[in-house]
């Protein structure tokens, strides 16, 4: 047996050491399976490419199909574009491997969809041909969220080719419509609470990212999201400026004033109304900020901003975590080409959204917002038409930190990077976090593998290869100490007898 070689933790146990080299052995072949998934141009924002989304889906199925898990498609149905049109959901993927009533068992989130992205975006490397350099896979989807669903397939996997039994049941909900706000998910997390989640005792989700470029975190927490959309319009078609400008009210001008009444200088809501049901802060909830170690030059040098709205970490992680912030997104139908165009656009569609914290409420949010724009629009007397619409929002998450999944987590983590982790929360929305929480009331966590400068939605994005293996060792690491977790057992035993 190769136990204990050199650079193997002196704290992992001998079972753990072989599936650890087993994993490094094989590291070239992972990577190379991520550069497969990361080739496929499974954008699901842009509709003209569906298509690759849904033969990613059949992808990854492929992929559990051959670990040996029982597979479902789930149809989703379509939706509905801005244009009217109607457009065909990918299918969702719910999978099984093992299904013993004396093991715990794991469900497993992950989205096989990616952000857009073209090398003219300023990618220095085709972002659809993942690029190993100075030991950084680049590549669109790599760490978001191909590279992180992949490393819980192959930590599966290397128990498996190394004839190991896994010592939980795994279950895997696959999508490919998150990046598009994870439409028709709740929908069917609703129908299988009772049929397919029954059985799940603890829900894993590895789609965020670490706080540092180095140190692993465990996350608790994520903020919501509202997305608004604001359409003015004064006719059917555009018009030149030479002959309408000056007599008309133009809507791009009443859009900007719309969306320059949304947020002050130092970043604060403008709408009336919208902090009021944030959480107070506890003198217990301050102190958890003061300990987490934050590195504020980093985390500046990683977005590449000169200077913050905040100079002190405790105010920085607030502002990310427990206060919400609004963000403006872009204008459909405005010029946006190099060059001249001297046109007044008809219809313009301005994009922004608010990240909602605990214990703010959907639809009064919904509501202040629009009474707030209506009110503003108002007062401009112009008589074009104005209308706002919210296409998609999720709630805040918030778990509890003293749930055995996390002490689980924790220890995993200990093992495979020597160190115990940041406890975090994190400023974008996982809608399916809130979703598994409310609807199944099972233990949610988030468990990253990705790290701080992992630059996801952006042209840099990559994951390390170190991540990418350690997150593998991490993951079967995980299945083993949640298989030790006590009372499971216990409480599993009596339902498969009372039934
Ligand atoms: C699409 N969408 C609209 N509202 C929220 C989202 C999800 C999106 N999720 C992430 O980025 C996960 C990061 N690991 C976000 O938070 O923007
Ligand atoms: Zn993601
Ligand atoms: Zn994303």
């Amino acid at each position: 047996m190769l136990l204990f070689e050199a650079g193997v933790s002196s704290s992992s146990s001998g079972l753990e050491n072989q599936i650890f080299q087993y994993i490094d052995l094989h590291q070239n072949e992972f990577i190379q399976t991520l550069k497969e998934w990361v080739a496929v141009e499974s954008d699901s924002i842009q509709p003209g490419l569906r298509q690759e989304v849904t033969r990613m889906v059949e992808l990854t199925a492929d992929r559990l199909r051959a670990l040996g898990a029982t597979v479902e498609l789930v149809k989703l149905g379509s939706h509905k574009l801005s244009d009217g049109q109607s457009l065909l959901l990918p299918p969702l993927i719910l999978a099984e491997l093992g299904k013993d009533p004396q093991k715990p068992t794991v469900c497993f989130y992950g989205h096989v969809d990616v952000q857009p992205a073209k090398k003219e975006d300023g990618w220095k490397t085709d972002p659809y041909t993942l690029t190993e350099i100075d030991g950084n896979l680049y590549g669109r989807g790599a760490t978001d969220n191909k590279g992180p669903v992949l490393a819980w397939i192959n930590a599966a996997e290397s128990f498996r080719a190394l004839k190991l039994d896994i010592p939980v049941n795994l279950k895997f909900i696959i999508e490919g419509m998150e990046e598009a706000g994870s439409l028709g998910l709740e929908e069917i997390i609703k129908k299988e609470n009772q049929r397919f989640f029954s059985d799940v005792d603890f829900f894993v989700i590895s789609d965020n990212l670490w706080l540092s470029n180095r140190k692993p975190a465990l996350t608790y927490g994520s903020r919501g999201n509202i997305c608004f959309s604001v359409e003015v319009r004064c006719g059917e078609r555009d018009l030149h400026s030479g002959s309408f400008g000056g007599i008309i009210h133009e809507p791009m001008t009443d859009l900007i004033a719309l969306l320059d009444s949304l947020v002050d200088t130092s970043g604060r809501i403008l709408i009336p109304g919208v902090y009021d049901d944030v959480a107070s802060l506890t003198e217990e909830e301050k102190k958890l900020y003061e300990a987490i170690e934050f590195d504020i030059e980093e985390y500046k040098n990683n977005s590449g901003v000169k200077k913050f709205l905040y100079d002190t970490k405790e105010e920085i992680l607030m502002h990310l975590w427990r206060y919400p912030s609004l963000s403006i997104h872009g204008i459909e139908g405005a010029f946006h080409e190099p060059g001249i165009k001297t046109v007044i656009p008809a219809k313009v569609i301005g994009k922004f959204s608010i990240r909602q914290v605990p214990h703010m409420d959907i639809s009064i949010g919904e509501h202040q917002v629009i009474k707030y724009l209506e009110d503003v629009f108002s007062k401009r007397n112009s008589p074009n038409k104005l209308k706002v619409s919210v296409p998609t929002s999720a709630m805040p998450w918030v778990a509890n930190i003293n749930d055995p999944l996390y002490t689980a987590a924790r220890k995993a983590i200990k093992t495979v990077f020597g160190q115990d982790p940041e406890m975090i929360r994190d400023g974008a929305t996982i809608p399916i976090a809130q979703m598994f929480q409310n609807i199944t009331r099972k233990s949610v966590m988030m468990l990253p593998v990705g790290a701080a400068d992992d630059a996801e939605h952006s042209q840099k994005e990559k994951i390390s290869r170190h991540n990418y293996i350690q997150g593998t060792k991490l993951f079967a690491t995980l299945f083993l100490e949640i298989a030790k977790l006590p009372g499971k057992l216990q409480e599993k035993s009596n339902t498969t007898t009372t039934n």
